[in-house]
């Protein structure tokens, strides 16, 4: 039998040396003009479809290339734009406007892209806003794809119509619903002529990229959705002759329903339709179904979020359930299951872990060898996915995998759960619940707090000098020593600057760290980290995953060295600063022999052994980040409570050893808090700091609705922003809160951690920030008015003058 065929559905975009990120912040730093940094984009593009190319890969994707997010891409490209935008001329510098802002222009929001730590560009509509599209870009880089791999391997990914509004938000009061409906309608004309325009470039296929399917078990709004759009988009696509490309409508990240599968299956003019074989049941879906008649199952295998191998354990089975749900008549395209981007470009440039760990870099397979596995899957399934041609073709995946097995514990998966739910047992009573509860402990905390506390989330400024220390020390130039006296004097900064601006609690200013979850995945035994695997978080920043290779323990205490040194130049008490487990596993990426929320346990038991030699160390207030616990929250809602389940269980084993008089923080950001406030509630944080500015005080308004009872900092302003805000701007917002929740239960600070601001934005916004609690303090206490406001300010500022 002939080997299926393969496809891709987008590749890592930053480039195999962050080729991109560099192009794009020398343009911003005035460094490179526009014309350059899109010669350096276009050659990052253009070399990711010849490696593609040379993988032997048969359907390529182009069109998925873009400068800095895909949907900010749509938003520019159809003109539905914010006011703000509206007269500033469409293309790469607006859509980078858009992006970062402008004086008096604030960026678009940004948050999750699903269930990911990719973030994109939130689009801002109107109902009544009139699209008025103009790709130019994208077919002008379709046009480059074609020209470059030749029509008949070119598909051309386009970003669905209806997962681009269900990613949107409606900012004109009426209902989001009706927005989406009516502004899908108008959409209805602009896709048609782009898919249209695509197909005339001679490409092959054309992509639908379409992951909200995967919500439309859960919604009938987007099922009506895309029932109205989908025929009329497509009856226009010729059918034959030039311009007749197949259409291949691509879901991910989870299964979707048997009436949505049933309906893709059934739909006109649709040659192809790709299921996510790597999360939730799309085989059962599929047996259920039957054989799609004339379609093509796009049958993404490869998990494109996993950095591990093809295991032939699992993807045999996995091939021969497909096919036997599909039938034998169906053809079966063996894909990635969702765009590459979420994975680094190459492991073969890791050559610190083949050398030091070869068993676990041998098992690894970022986007380029995930291309060459395509082949062999491909090759495995045309083999019946059995005996000994399909065991042939997957030969070195399975040495690698056994190689792998033999260089960690060995235990299976149940095992491994079973000996860590053993550690857990032995902590008795207190594993999940700490010794007091809330309403008594809070007493016994941090005595001598004004009302409003102020503080900041944890880091300052990562600084050029600080990049470059970290560089030195890599290469060998510095040693360890050295390294850590210049850290000292970035912590000694940090508390000079906070001690000067009058904050309440304080925080060591994270320098020592490239990465939070990095920087825990380095000091923790069981994980392995990359020196170039970088993954693409937002526009130019990137991260680099740790990887959970075997079981993970705590060999040295993590934090406690910068916590002393921290500590010991203040008399105000010093945030110690965790990473929590749920954070630490969502930002990492998870090994696959053991399910996840053993991996968690691991983790929490960890960070509990921290969080007690950070109390040893006289430590007063512990903050403990969990920004990625909805993040992992699955979309159905019968998997969302398991997952919370042990996602707060985990948080609960690594925070609940501490003292009733130690102040348990945490904080959480990029998301959406609403569907999830019961497990927050049951996080048991004493304190809990949540990104709000750009909210209102909806988010508090959903708080104190439930019930919180805890502690809460709502982000007082948007670290995102170069912008300073005034005084008056974070007293506005005090009394704001004030109205929504009790002030004696607020803590100040901003929105997230400083790291990627400047300290010449970090002072000012700080000092006003301060100035804001005072001024509110003076009011409460019922001697102000204005005036004292004002006083306060003024008092304020006068003892800022660190920098
Ligand atoms: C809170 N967020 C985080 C998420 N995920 C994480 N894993 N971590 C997070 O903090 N998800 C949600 C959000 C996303 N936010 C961000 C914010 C900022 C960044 C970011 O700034 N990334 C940096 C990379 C940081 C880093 O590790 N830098 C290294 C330097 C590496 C390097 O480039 N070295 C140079 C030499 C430098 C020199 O000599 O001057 C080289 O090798 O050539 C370090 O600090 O040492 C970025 O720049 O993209 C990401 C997500
Ligand atoms: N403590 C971290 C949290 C980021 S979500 C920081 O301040 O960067
Ligand atoms: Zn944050």
């Amino acid at each position: 039998m002939t080997a299926a065929q393969t496809a891709t559905l987008g590749f890592p975009r930053i480039g195999p040396n962050r080729e991109l990120k560099k192009a794009v912040e020398a343009h911003w730093a005035g460094k490179l003009s526009e014309a350059d940094m899109l010669a350096a984009a276009q050659k990052v593009e253009e070399e990711a479809w010849s490696l593609q190319a040379a993988a032997g890969v048969d359907l390529i994707a182009v069109g998925d290339f873009n400068l800095y997010d895909q949907v900010l891409q749509y938003t520019d490209a159809l003109d539905l734009v914010p006011e703000r935008f509206a007269g500033v001329q469409r293309g790469t510098a607006r859509a980078f406007m858009m992006a970062r802002g402008a004086e008096g222009k604030p960026a678009l929001d940004m948050t999750k892209f699903f269930n990911t730590n990719y973030h994109y560009n939130v689009p801002e509509l109107r109902v009544d806003m009139e699209p008025r599209p103009a790709f130019t870009a994208l077919l002008s880089s379709i046009k480059r794809g074609v020209a470059a791999l030749g029509g008949a391997r070119a598909a051309a990914v386009i970003l669905g119509p209806v997962t681009f509004l269900h990613l949107a938000k409606f900012t004109d009061g009426g209902s989001a619903a009706a927005g989406r409906a009516a502004l899908l309608a108008k959409l209805v004309s602009a896709y048609r002529a782009l898919l249209r325009d695509a197909a005339a470039l001679g490409v092959a296929e054309l992509q639908l990229h379409e992951p909200a399917l995967c919500a439309a078990a859960d919604s009938a709004e987007l099922r009506a959705l895309y029932a109205s759009a989908y025929p009329a988009i497509l009856e226009a696509l010729p059918t034959s002759g030039a311009g007749a490309a197949a259409v291949n409508v691509v879901s991910y990240f989870d299964d979707v329903d048997d009436a949505t599968f049933a309906w893709l299956a059934a739909l006109p003019r649709v040659a192809a339709v790709s299921l996510d074989f790597t999360r939730g049941d799309a085989v059962g879906v599929l047996a259920r179904h039957g054989p799609l008649v004339c379609k093509t199952l796009g049958a993404g295998v490869i998990d494109a979020r996993s950095p591990w191998r093809a295991d032939p354990d699992t993807i045999l089975p996995l091939l021969r359930a497909i096919r036997s749900a599909a039938g034998p008549a169906t053809p079966i395209r063996i894909q990635p299951s969702a765009n590459l981007q979420f994975v680094p470009v190459d492991a073969a440039c890791e050559k610190g872990l083949h050398a030091a760990r070869p068993a676990v870099a041998g098992a690894l397979a970022f986007a380029a060898q995930k291309l060459r596995e395509l082949r062999d899957v491909a090759a495995a399934l045309a083999a019946g996915a059995d005996g000994a041609a399909a065991a042939k073709a997957l030969e070195a995946h399975a040495a690698a995998w056994t190689a792998f097995r033999a260089s960690t514990s060995g235990l299976s998966g149940a095992a491994c759960a079973a000996a860590t739910e053993k550690r857990v047992a032995a902590l008795g009573d207190g594993a999940f619940k700490r010794a007091l509860p809330f309403e008594e402990r809070v007493k016994l905390q941090l005595p001598g707090l004004p009302l409003l506390p102020t503080t900041t989330i944890g880091s300052f400024p990562q600084t050029p000098e600080v990049r470059r220390l970290r560089n030195q020390l890599k290469k060998g130039t510095i040693m360890q020593e050295q390294y850590d006296r210049a850290i000292d004097t970035h912590i000694a900064y940090a508390i000079g600057v906070q001690d000067a601006l009058g904050l309440d609690i304080l925080v060591h200013g994270e320098a020592e760290r490239t990465d939070m979850v990095e920087f825990f995945g380095q000091q923790l035994e069981g994980m392995a980290f990359t020196e170039n695997g970088w993954v693409q978080s937002y526009g130019s920043r990137c991260v680099r995953p740790p990887i959970i290779c075997s079981d993970v323990s705590r060999p040295k205490p993590m934090t406690i060295r910068e916590f002393k040194v921290a500590q010991s130049m203040t008399d105000k008490p010093v945030k110690g600063m965790l990473t929590g487990p749920i954070t630490i596993l969502n930002w990492s990426f998870p090994r696959a022999d053991v399910d996840r929320k053993t991996q968690a346990y691991q983790l929490a038991l960890a960070l509990r052994e921290e969080i007690k030699d950070l109390e040893d160390a006289g430590c007063r207030v512990i903050q403990v980040d969990e920004p990625a616990l909805r993040e992992g929250m699955p979309t159905r809602p019968q998997q969302k409570e398991a997952y919370l389940k042990w996602a707060v269980d985990a948080f609960l084993l690594a925070t609940v050893g501490a003292r009733p008089e130690t102040q348990i923080h945490t904080h959480m950001c990029y998301c959406e808090f609403q569907d999830c406030l019961g497990a927050i509630a049951r996080l048991d944080a004493d304190v809990n700091s949540i990104e709000n500015s750009r909210s209102n005080n909806s988010t508090l308004e959903s708080f104190a609705a439930a019930g919180y009872k805890h502690l809460l900092g709502p982000g007082t302003y948007d670290i995102h922003s170069p912008v300073v805000p005034s005084v008056d701007d974070v007293a506005a917002k005090l009394r704001a809160f004030a109205t929504a929740f009790p002030l004696e239960r607020i803590v100040v600070g901003p929105d997230c951690g400083l790291k990627t601001r400047k300290w010449h934005e970090v002072i000012p916004a700080l000092r006003n920030m301060v100035a804001a609690a005072a001024a509110l303090r003076a009011e409460v206490a019922g001697t102000s008015g204005k005036g004292h406001g004002a006083a306060a300010a003024a008092a304020v500022r006068s003892n800022g003058h660190c920098c």
